[in-house]
């Protein structure tokens, strides 16, 4: 019998071969790794670059625009930080009193935001402004009329969402403010049954960004003073409504938006040691005030001919607000401010190093007047009857009667509002026919477009 063939050689030959096999393919697959890795390096770096081409910032500062909206459905992109005016930012935040307030004040193009943004600038605090100049509930051109106002007085007012985290972040790392007036948001108490998610993106998510980039990104953290609404009383029945009122019974969503802000803030108050005072704003008027507001539209239709709605409560009673004079609200705002005890956060949203302040105050005329007393005192001010229709109040999330009762302000710092309805509503009236170039032919008489 022959010996059985010598395989041992063949074998090592073979698993020479499968290993020279093995190294060819692990070669093979690193050289088309790295040329994928390189395709998509340059593919993205192309797509980078063609973004940046066909998307430029969207930046507007001192300028006028005739009417850009942005809307929850299309957010405006986020600032670069590489485009942000961080020099004009310096300037219009930068306080030109020594000890002065350095704001933030969000939705600075807005009625309340404008007004206080001017008192503040006025007094020496450096103050920037930010709006998203959205078209819900009025014809945004007033407010890039109040942009442009602004920009006389040195107060920039950058074009911009507060959902947009980047933005506030980079801000917030940029400049240390001391301040934030927080006032933008979506009003209107009968417009949430027709856009309720648009009050869900502002005044819930947009609150939570602006708590979020506060509590993490700034250093110091800011105090922030915001806008809370009246409405959060709801169907309470205890008039002068107090602070200390339950207010769980909201009676639209708007109201619920801000009472789930003020549920948010003390949130963000417990973790992150910012400290937060609501205002409680009681129906606010005067000059360069919102054309969806009923003392506003009621001047057009009055001065147009045209009628004018005025609701009745159900059980047949006038429906009363008290109405609140803007400069009144201001003061309030700023007094706010002045009293607002720092953050204790820590910077990045470390814990924080004690008990901050909380703070929700009622900023109201003590005074309510009818509806329909307000109709008279337009007819006054303007010389012409208007044509009333007067119905049971649609249930719309309107509530039948306001009433602030403001000692809590009073107290805390020297919150007295000073102007009634009647001289309230002649400012706005004085207001309206200039900015709207209307002529009153005289004091009792009919009105013309001038
Ligand atoms: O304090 C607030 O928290 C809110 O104030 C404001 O809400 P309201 O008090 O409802 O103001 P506004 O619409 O001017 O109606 C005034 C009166 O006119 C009555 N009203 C209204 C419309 C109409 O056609 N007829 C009518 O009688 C109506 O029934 C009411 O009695 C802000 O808009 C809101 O954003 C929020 O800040």
């Amino acid at each position: 019998m022959g010996s059985p063939p010598d395989t041992s050689k063949t074998s090592k030959l073979e698993r020479y071969n499968s290993y020279l096999r093995r190294l060819n393919s692990a070669k093979l697959i690193s050289a088309s790794s790295k040329l994928l890795f390189r395709f998509t390096l340059l593919a993205t770096i192309l797509l980078i670059v063609l973004l940046t081409l066909h998307y430029p910032v969207p930046f507007l500062s001192h300028s006028s625009h005739p009417s850009s909206s942005s809307s929850f459905t299309s957010p405006h992109r986020s600032l670069l930080s590489s485009s942000l005016p961080l020099e004009s930012i310096r300037r219009s935040a930068t306080p030109s009193r020594s000890n002065g307030l350095s704001v933030l004040v969000t939705g600075a193009a807005g009625f309340v935001g404008t007004h206080c943004s001017l008192a503040l600038n006025k007094r020496g605090d450096g103050v920037l402004g930010l709006d998203n100049f959205n078209s819900h509930l009025y014809d945004p051109s007033l407010k890039r009329h109040r942009q442009s106002l602004l920009a006389s007085h040195s107060i920039l007012v950058l074009d911009a969402d507060i959902n947009d985290s980047r933005l506030l972040s980079l801000l917030f790392a940029s400049f240390p403010f001391s301040h934030v007036l927080h006032l933008a948001a979506q009003a209107g108490v009968r417009y949430a049954a027709k856009n309720p998610h648009s009050y869900i993106h502002s005044n819930v998510a947009g609150l939570v960004t602006l708590f979020e980039s506060a509590a993490k990104a700034a250093d110091p953290q800011p105090a922030i003073v915001w806008a809370s609404s009246s409405s959060v009383y709801g169907l309470n029945k205890n008039s002068p409504f107090s602070e200390s009122h339950t207010t769980d019974r909201p009676a639209s969503l708007y109201a619920a938006t801000k009472k789930a802000g003020e549920a948010i803030a003390h949130t963000y108050n417990h973790i992150y040691g910012l400290s937060i005072t609501g205002l409680r704003f009681f129906t606010v008027y005067g000059p360069m005030g919102r054309p969806d507001m009923a003392y506003f539209f009621f001047t057009k239709a009055i001065l147009a001919g045209k009628p004018i709605t005025i609701f009745r409560s159900p059980d047949g009673k006038d429906v009363a607000r008290d109405f609140t004079y803007i400069d009144d609200v201001v003061k309030g705002c700023l007094g706010a401010l002045d009293t607002a005890k720092p953050s204790t956060g820590r910077p990045g949203g470390g814990p924080k190093t004690g008990p901050a302040q909380l703070r929700i105050y009622n900023l109201g005329n003590t005074s309510p007047v009818p509806v329909a007393k307000l109709v008279s005192i337009l007819e006054k001010l303007l010389g012409t009857k208007a044509k009333k229709n007067i119905i049971t109040m649609p249930s719309n999330g309107d509530v039948p009667f306001t009433h602030a009762n403001v000692s809590l302000a009073a107290k805390d710092f020297g919150y007295r509002p000073t102007t009634n309805l009647s001289s309230g509503l002649s400012k706005f009236v004085n207001w309206y026919v200039n900015y709207y170039g209307i002529k009153l032919k005289t004091s009792t008489g009919a009105t013309e477009a001038a």
